[in-house]
Formats: structure tokens, sequence, C-alpha cells
């Protein structure tokens, strides 16, 4: 045990083995065979053996090639720094498939079990246990991560069974994770592409973002860990305390600016357009490639069995694509036979996707955001609007919204029943209370709620609702501390009067 623990956290600081004779460009039976190293008979060999001198690769293509299926000669390397296509669009990251279809769906499976919790750098993180399918070409010592990824896929029996009706309800806890959310995820990828940058002799000073909270965070932690200046923009007492303690902890320069998100994002964009800083929101489709790994992980839970549903809650709408591209890369090289339907949930006052899902797709106009609970998507003109759809379309999606109520009394039933969320992730299971009350869920349908952020980020949310303190809402699940003199008689009475109750 302790021996493990200083492996981790020797590779997360030194990438001390970086120098190891297992690196290659490929997987290959050493890899395989790295949680078990001691082995005395021959490793086991992958089903396909890759063909000698195969390597994997990827580079950046217009998103609109992707989406309307096009070919199209515009591309760039990912040491290239660009953010848009030619013609302004969003751009994505096109993984050479011909080279990883050398491998049929077993091997992949095979060579990913093998790696959950190995200590070997940097394969034990959940996102570089995919590497090939991430960031093929980075070398192991440039890779700055946490050991990310790997997060608890709870069954949500009790909430599942006496909310809902069902058997079959998982909460996916990518809040629990080094910086408290899914950033993570994303934000290991891509501070590793700018440290390789950097030591490739870039001209970039640092890396910035807009942020909600919870982006600046993760790109604060990552960019200290590898001494990298990170600059975060952050939207003026918008963001929770913890939120907001987080980049200023690890040493970012913060400024907290009188707007709102989108305000910050329109900053960010324009700054890093004049200054060498790297632009560090989900705009940079680098980021979506590690957020991903969380559809390949939640496969890899079930043992490579496909949920019917999963529920993840949308701002930016980087992570609903995510999901998407995570779960359709499964399908395409064979280690699953289907994709689950996908619901993004917004909350109704910062809802720009759910309107545009309700005119039938017809007419998409920003908003302006107001104030929600669940903060970190208070988020009025969504960078990825035009990924999100393309996701929600390929996956038989569906929208939903939930007020400020709805959100809070979900949280509140959530945490009632062991958990301890996030206002966003209580904006998911809203829209699945909503979606299993009209019949659309079924009572053993399959499903995941994507939980996006710890709860203990936002728990001023939580103190305001256990004390009843929130404006016209009822918070009818509160759960206050009961004052009591230290009498011994007065405490009895208290105990007897909960307990009668609970009877
Ligand atoms: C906690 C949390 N949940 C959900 C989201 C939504 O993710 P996305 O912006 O990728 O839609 C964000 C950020 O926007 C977030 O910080
Ligand atoms: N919730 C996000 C908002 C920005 O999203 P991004 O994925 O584009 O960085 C945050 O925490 O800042």
């Amino acid at each position: 045990m302790a021996s493990s623990h200083l492996l981790n956290s020797s590779s997360f600081l030194s990438k001390s083995n970086s120098a190891s004779p297992h690196h290659h460009r490929y997987p290959c039976p050493t890899i395989l065979c790295a949680a078990t190293p001691s082995i005395t008979s021959p490793p086991v060999l992958p089903p396909s053996a890759p063909p000698p001198g195969l390597s994997f690769s990827a580079k950046y293509v217009p998103f609109n090639s992707i989406s309307t299926n096009t070919p199209t000669a515009e591309s760039y390397s990912l040491d290239d720094v660009v953010y848009r296509s030619r013609d302004g669009g969003l751009l994505d990251v096109q993984h050479d498939m011909d080279a990883l279809k050398q491998y049929d769906g077993h091997y992949w499976k095979t060579l990913f079990d093998s790696r959950v919790g190995t200590t070997k750098w940097p394969y034990g993180s959940g996102v570089w246990s995919k590497k090939e399918w991430v960031l093929p070409e980075i070398d192991d010592e440039d890779i700055v991560s946490a050991f990310e990824g790997n997060s608890n896929l709870f069954w949500a029996e009790r909430f599942g069974k006496k909310i809902l009706g069902m058997n079959d309800l998982w909460v996916k806890h990518c809040g629990i994770s080094h910086t408290g959310s899914f950033k993570d995820l994303g934000m290991t990828v891509l501070v590793s592409q700018v440290n390789r940058l950097r030591k490739m002799n870039s001209p970039l000073v640092g890396v910035g973002c807009a942020s909600t909270g919870d982006t600046s965070a993760a790109l604060s932690a990552y960019c200290a860990a590898a001494g990298i200046p990170s600059i975060v923009f952050l939207p003026a007492n918008k963001i929770s305390m913890a939120q907001l303690v987080q980049p200023i902890a690890n040493g970012a320069f913060v400024l907290s600016i009188d707007t709102d998100f989108d305000g910050c994002m329109k900053l960010i964009r324009q700054i890093t357009t004049e200054l060498p800083i790297y632009l560090a929101n989900s705009l940079n489709s680098l980021r979506l490639e590690g957020q991903k790994t969380a559809a390949i992980e939640i496969l890899q839970q079930f043992d490579w069995e496909v949920p019917d549903w999963v529920i993840v809650p949308g701002g930016n709408l980087g992570n609903i694509y995510a999901f998407y591209k995570g779960f359709k890369m499964c399908q395409e090289l064979g280690l699953v036979d289907r994709i689950p339907r996908l619901v993004c949930a917004q909350a109704r006052n910062a809802n720009p996707l759910f309107q545009y899902y309700n005119s039938g797709w017809k007419e998409f106009s920003p908003v302006t955001a107001k104030t929600t609970f669940a903060s970190a998507i208070q988020i009025g003109d969504p960078v990825s609007i035009d990924r999100a759809v393309y996701a929600l379309k390929k996956s038989n999606g569906i929208v939903e919204e939930a007020t400020e109520e709805e959100l809070m009394d979900a949280m509140a039933l959530a945490d009632s029943t062991g958990m301890f969320i996030c206002p966003h992730t209580g904006v998911a299971l809203s829209a699945l209370m909503k979606l299993r009350g009209n019949g659309i869920i079924g009572p053993n349908d399959r499903t995941v709620v994507v939980s996006t952020a710890h709860g203990l980020k936002f728990t001023q949310a939580k103190i305001d609702y256990h004390s009843g303190a929130i404006g016209e809402m009822e918070c009818r699940y509160s759960n206050p501390p009961v004052s009591v003199k230290a009498d011994f008689g007065l405490v009895m009475d208290e105990l007897k009067k909960f307990l009668s109750e609970r009877r």
C-alpha cells in the first residue's frame, strides 16, 4: 500500500520512469504485462500483434468536415497553436482510425483493462490508460498527470429504488478527482501538450482560460505541477468560494472581472490572439480528447456493456460532445456494438440548448444567463453549441431543463441517500426524474448520471437550502440541525421526538 502510494506520487512529480525501456509508441505485450512485473511465464500477447513500425497519430480538422462527413484538405498538426478552422468554425481532433483499426476490439479492451490501477507511468491515469486514443504522439516524460480518471461508478441503489423505482441507476462521480471536477480529464491532456510545446521552444508564455470555477481550478493545478504560468478570467462574484480559492492557492494570475462567464470568454479569446497565451477552454478541442475517456471508462466499468442512457449537465457544451466521441470511438473500433442515448440537462436559468432543442433545432439564440445555484453552468452563449447538437442528433438524444427548486430538491434527495453531489448533478438528476415521470426512461433502463463536480465545492448552496434561507423555495427536504441546551433531559426529549417521528 505505502510503496504503491510512493510510486504514484513520485511519478506525478518527477516522471522518474520516463526513460523506461517499456516506453513505446504503440501498445505492446510489455505494457500489457505492466501490472504484473514479476512474471515467470511468457507475456500474454495481444490478440493481434502490431505490424512492426506501425504508430498512431492525430491531427486537427474542421469540425464541420466531420459533422457533414465531407473530406477536407484542411488539417493542422497538434503541435500547431490553432483553435479555429479557416472559416472560423470549430476544430476537432481526428485520429488515424485506419491505424487504430489494425487492432480489434478485443485487443483494445484487454489493453485498457490491463492498465487499470497500474503504477507504470503514465498508464495508471484513467486518461493516459487510453493514450493511443488520446494524444498518441506525446512522449511519456512530457505528460503532466495527477492520476485523474478511474472515478467511482456508483450504484445509486437507494435513490434509484426509493425515488424512481429504478434498479439500474448509476452515478459516475467525475468530481471525485484531483481538483474536484471532470475538468481534470481534459486539462491533463492540454497542459501536457503545452509542456511538450514549451520543450520544443514554442514561444508560449502561459496558459489562460475563462471560467465558472472548475476549468480554472484544473488549469491552475496542472500548470503549477508543471511550472507553467496560468492566467484565469473569472466572472466577479459568480463562482463559489471553494472554486475561487483553488487558482489562488495554486499561484495562478487571477483576474476577477466585472462581467459574466460569456463576457470573460470573449475577453480570453481576444487576449489569446494578441499574446502567446495558450487557450485552455474547451473551444480548444484537445481538452475533449481527455474528457471523452470518461465515456470509455463507463463502458469498461460495465465490463464493456452499453448503458441505455447517459445524462450529462451542459454549460459550454464541450462535455456532451466528448461523451459522444468516446462512445462512438468504442463502437467504431469494435469494443461495443452500439452507443447509449445521451441526455443533456440544463438549468432553466441558463438554457440556450434546451430552447434550441424545443424549437425543433430551428433557430439558435444565445441567452443572457441568469443566476443559478448550478453556477458552473451559468452560460448563455456556449462555444460548443454545434458539437452538442451533433452529439445529440447522432445519439437520438434529448435535452431537458430544471428549475432552481427542482435542481436543489434533487440534490438534497440524492444527498439524503448517501451522495454529496453538486447542483449541476442535481440538474442532471432532475432531468432523469422528468424522463422517468413521463415514461421515456423505463424502470429497467440502465442509466448513468454524470456527476461533474464534488459537492464540497458548493457547500454554500447546501447551507442555504438546509437553513431554508432561499427566497421563494420551499426547501422541502431540508434537514437543519436542532439546537439544544447541554442538559440530559432536553437532549433525551429531542431524541425521543426524533425517534418517534421515524417509526
Ligand atoms: C461542474 C460542471 N458541470 C457541468 C459543466 C458543463 O460542462 P460543459 O461546459 O462541457 O457543458 C461544467 C462546466 O461548464 C461544470 O463545471
Ligand atoms: N464550467 C466551466 C465553463 C467553461 O467551460 P470549458 O469546458 O469551455 O472550459 C468552468 O468551470 O469554467
